[in-house]
């Protein structure tokens, strides 16, 4: 039975800002302020799930969610109607505007856990959506990303989505941004990694001190038994605390996974020899060997990592066998990182190929090539099973394409979140994009 890793993109909504709200987060914080480009950022992320689709890579896209989040900007007490609400949200609390309006979901490696069928107990694909509970601005992001993945995966009898855990620090959650698979083939039982920055319970496990931990350990062992995972397959291993308060927010600004492949920093593991340990002898019970690939400090300090994004790449499988590496353009503007990237595909290693996307607009808020990117990997009947408007082809990158031409600015500063016609824009292209993906109801209220 044929199996295909598919990558579900997010379509960057049309409010997307920069807003400086996710504290740890260096990219996000330098920013903020800045006038952004939403046009400009859907149209990047949409030219990049276009390549990809075009190599014969499964792609496929989930929506954006509706916004500003009024729900959110009620229950914080703001009243009258929904321009009194902006202007009074505007004027006493403008940092809870912008949590209304963030446009991270677009950042869906956060959507969501997921665990193909061939690693869960009753032989189903598991998603869990994450709770993100450590930023506002991402906490209710959790109740769309349940609804958008339950309207796309549908089919009781292969899928299942969960609740998200429960919205409390000792389960903070933060989905596939701390969780890689490494397994020989995409359809072939795999082992599952979940990395945490901090364990709640148990108070004498290192914590970083400067930035915070999102994903604690509680949050990834409740989401290995929910999706009935194979204890011997699964690893749980602690994230490197100095890392995090260098600004690596998630494992996934510092490692990448595929087949079985492990592409990290020196530093990214709170215990690097025992996490390897740890892996390869999961991987020996489903018969395949790890292939470590690992980056020195000395080759590329953590800072370097941090501002290229060299690790937040997308590790893609050729037919060939060998592996194409998908990067930000700001890996080639770093010399260590460019230098570095030149000897990793002349090596003759597992990784041949350098793909690179101009993905600024994402970048300059904390998102990469990975973050804008869900894997889900799916068995051909699976992928039959799902529903069939959100996966890329030419015909729908053109209909998005001209959707955001339709309906984005070019241009958004703080003061335009106080802009009435701003939500009713948005609201706008919201209502289009159900009717375009073929998902009527899906924003519809609960
Ligand atoms: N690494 C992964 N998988 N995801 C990146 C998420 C970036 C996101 N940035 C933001 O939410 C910035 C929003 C603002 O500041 O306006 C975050 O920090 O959660």
């Amino acid at each position: 039975m044929g199996a295909r890793e598919f990558n579900f993109d997010g379509l960057v909504g049309p409010s997307h800002n920069y807003a400086g709200l996710s504290f740890g987060n260096v990219a996000s914080f330098s920013n903020v302020r800045s006038a952004s480009n939403p046009r400009q950022a859907a149209l990047q992320g949409l030219a990049k799930m276009r390549a990809l689709a075009a190599r014969g890579f499964a792609q496929a896209v989930l929506p954006p969610q509706a916004r500003p989040n009024f729900r959110l900007l009620r229950r914080l007490g703001f009243s009258g109607t929904d321009a009194d609400v902006l202007a009074q949200a505007w004027r006493e609390a403008p940092v809870i505007l912008a949590c209304a309006y963030s446009a991270a979901p677009m950042w869906t490696a956060n959507a969501a856990t997921v665990s193909p069928s061939a690693d869960t107990r009753d032989g189903r694909v598991h998603f869990t959506a994450a709770n993100l509970n450590n930023k506002l601005h991402r906490s209710e992001e959790y109740a769309q990303a349940t609804r958008s993945l339950r309207a796309i995966f549908a089919d009781a009898n292969r899928f299942v989505v969960h609740e998200a855990l429960p919205p409390t620090p000792a389960f903070g959650d933060e989905g596939a941004a701390n969780h890689t698979r490494l397994a020989s083939a995409h359809g072939a039982a795999g082992v599952e990694f979940f990395v945490y920055g901090r364990a709640e319970f148990d108070p004498a496990a290192p914590s970083p001190k400067r930035y915070p931990a999102r994903q604690t350990l509680e949050a990834s062992q409740a989401i290995a038994r929910l999706h009935g995972l194979s204890p011997a397959r699964t690893v749980f291993a602690q994230q490197n605390p100095e890392v995090i308060d260098q600004g690596v927010f998630h494992n996934d600004v510092i490692a990448v996974g595929n087949g079985n492949v492990l592409f990290y920093h020196e530093q990214a593991f709170a215990d690097e020899a025992g996490t390897l340990a740890s892996l390869r002898t999961a991987l020996e019970d489903v018969g395949a060997e790890l292939a470590p690939i690992r980056v020195a400090s000395g080759e590329v300090p953590v800072a370097d990592a941090v501002a290229s994004y060299l690790f937040n790449s997308q590790l893609l499988s050729k037919p060939d066998g060998k592996m194409a590496l998908v990067v930000p353009h700001e890996c080639r503007e770093n010399a260590a990182v460019s230098a570095y990237l030149g000897q990793l595909v002349a090596s003759g290693g597992p990784v041949d190929e350098l793909v690179e996307f101009d993905l600024r607009q994402s970048m300059r808020n904390g998102g990469g090539p990975a973050c804008l990117r869900l894997r889900v990997a799916l068995t051909d009947e699976e992928a039959a099973a799902m529903h069939q408007g959100v996966v890329m082809t030419e015909t729908l990158y053109a209909s998005l394409v001209a959707w955001v031409e339709k309906h984005y600015r070019d241009r958004i500063e703080p003061k335009d979140l106080a802009d009435p016609q701003l939500a009713l824009e948005c609201a706008a292209a919201l209502e289009e994009l159900e009717a375009l993906l073929g998902l009527p109801g899906l924003y519809a209220p609960d």
